[in-house]
């Protein structure tokens, strides 16, 4: 399992790399990436969160969770101007959800494992998720969008959260 990089650690505002090639090197780190969002049950992972600064997005949105799509050098095109409404979390944020605005039907323009490409339109919570990962690679978190108030009160949570875990220990 890989370490998930907590709001507000300033590496998480990193902007990410593009991958010349797959590397073993990197489909070690997509395997590592898939099992760490299923474990800290996640539908999407971006290797910004884990601080590996390469443009690399694992997600799996299945029921049995068995069908994890990688998204390397993603590119994603809004394809409507209206936007909508979604209650967004963030792994990097526990415990904290709020609404944020974002097109409900995108391009994607990226290149899978295998380096094929992949050129899709996508609505729905794919759209909903393929954008909030897409952020994080430029280094923006959604509570970038919320008010300076709810801000603040997502790193007092955080910092809750935290100290409850270390608490706990490692589950
Ligand atoms: O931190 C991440 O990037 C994983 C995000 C992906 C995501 C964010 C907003 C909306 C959909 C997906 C989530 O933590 S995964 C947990 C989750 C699952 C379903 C709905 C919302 C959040
Ligand atoms: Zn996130």
């Amino acid at each position: 399992l890989l370490p998930i990089l907590n709001y507000p650690d300033p590496r998480l505002r990193t902007i990410a790399k593009p991958v010349k090639e797959v590397t073993a090197e990197i489909k070690t780190l997509i395997a590592d990436m898939i099992e760490t969002m299923y474990d800290a049950q996640g539908i999407g992972l971006a290797a910004s969160q884990v601080d590996h600064h390469i443009q690399l997005i694992v997600m799996d949105l299945s029921e049995d969770k068995n069908s994890p799509r990688v998204f390397i050098n993603p590119k994603v095109t809004p394809l409507v101007e209206e936007k909508q409404p979604y209650e967004e979390g963030c792994l990097s944020v526990p415990d904290v959800y709020d609404k944020v605005e974002r097109p409900n039907k995108v391009r994607i323009e990226a290149l899978d494992e295998n380096g094929e490409k992949i050129d899709e339109e996508v609505e729905g919570l794919l759209a909903v998720c393929i954008q909030h990962e897409m952020d994080h690679l430029n280094g923006v978190i959604f509570v970038d969008y919320l008010s300076r108030l709810k801000q603040t009160r997502a790193r007092d949570k955080v910092r809750k959260v935290i100290k409850i875990r270390e608490k706990q220990g490692e589950h």
